[in-house]
């Protein structure tokens, strides 16, 4: 156990004030939660929060956790939750939105029950994309971003830990009904259509047209 830091009783307490409105994108490495939350961003006026993009961004700060960081993201390891959490609320703190979609987070038991512990935030629901492994090395061994992870060695150590530490997650979510599940292995445009539907309210889906579940 640390100090307790003022600092960050601030940051949770007025996150708190600010009750933010967060839904969870989850699904393995390359299936797609980067693209499809720029395409949410544009539609739904979210603020995307993406966890490896914090951490790879508190790399390049030069910040005192970066080695220590950098390290785990090579290994395909998920960084402690109290750093990860740090990021995310300070985020969540310096932007004007509310609405945030938390993308790659949590990753494992102990993100989720750190996060739920520190912040008291739950969410409204998670969005989970499914995609065979098969089709997530190839997109993630030709996505070109330069990323140090994207190598056949750590894709197999991040696709052990996504089935090990992350599936558990989603099965925790899903048993308190809080899951919309999707098929990523579609073309992207398609993948997004359906990622639309969970995110159309349901007074609109009526007025557009869509079929709707809701009982007359
Ligand atoms: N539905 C899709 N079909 C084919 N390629 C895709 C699809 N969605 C994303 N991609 C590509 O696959 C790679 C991984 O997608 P990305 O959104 O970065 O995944 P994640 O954030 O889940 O790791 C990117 O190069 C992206 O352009
Ligand atoms: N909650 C998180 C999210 C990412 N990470 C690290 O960041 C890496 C890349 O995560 P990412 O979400 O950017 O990328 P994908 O693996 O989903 O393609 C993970 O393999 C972890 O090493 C983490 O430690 N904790």
């Amino acid at each position: 156990m640390g100090t307790v830091d003022i600092a960050d009783m601030d940051i949770t307490a007025r996150l708190a004030e600010k009750k933010p409105k967060v839904v969870f994108v989850l699904g393995g490495p390359g299936s797609g939660k980067g693209t499809q939350c720029a395409n949410i961003v544009e539609h739904f006026h979210y603020t995307h929060l993406s966890a490896g993009d914090l951490l790879r961004a508190e790399i390049k700060s030069g910040s005192e956790n970066g080695t220590m960081i950098q390290n785990m993201i090579k290994e395909g390891k998920i960084v402690p939750s109290e750093v990860t959490i740090k990021l995310l609320q300070k985020a969540m703190l310096e932007s004007v939105n509310d609405k945030f979609l938390i993308d790659g987070f949590p990753r494992n038991e102990e993100n989720r029950a750190a996060f739920e512990a520190v912040t008291k935030i739950k969410p409204e629901f998670v969005l989970v994309f499914n995609c065979p492994e098969e089709e997530m090395e190839r997109r993630l061994l030709s996505r070109n971003q330069g990323r140090e992870d994207d190598n056949i060695e750590t894709v197999r150590k991040r696709f052990k830990v996504f089935l090990e530490s992350s599936l558990p997650v989603i099965e925790y979510y899903k048993a308190k009904g809080k899951v919309r599940e999707i098929d990523a292995a579609k073309p992207v445009g398609e993948v997004f259509e359906a990622v639309k539907v969970i995110f159309t309210p349901e007074a609109e889906k009526i007025v557009f047209g869509f079929i709707t579940t809701e009982k007359r």
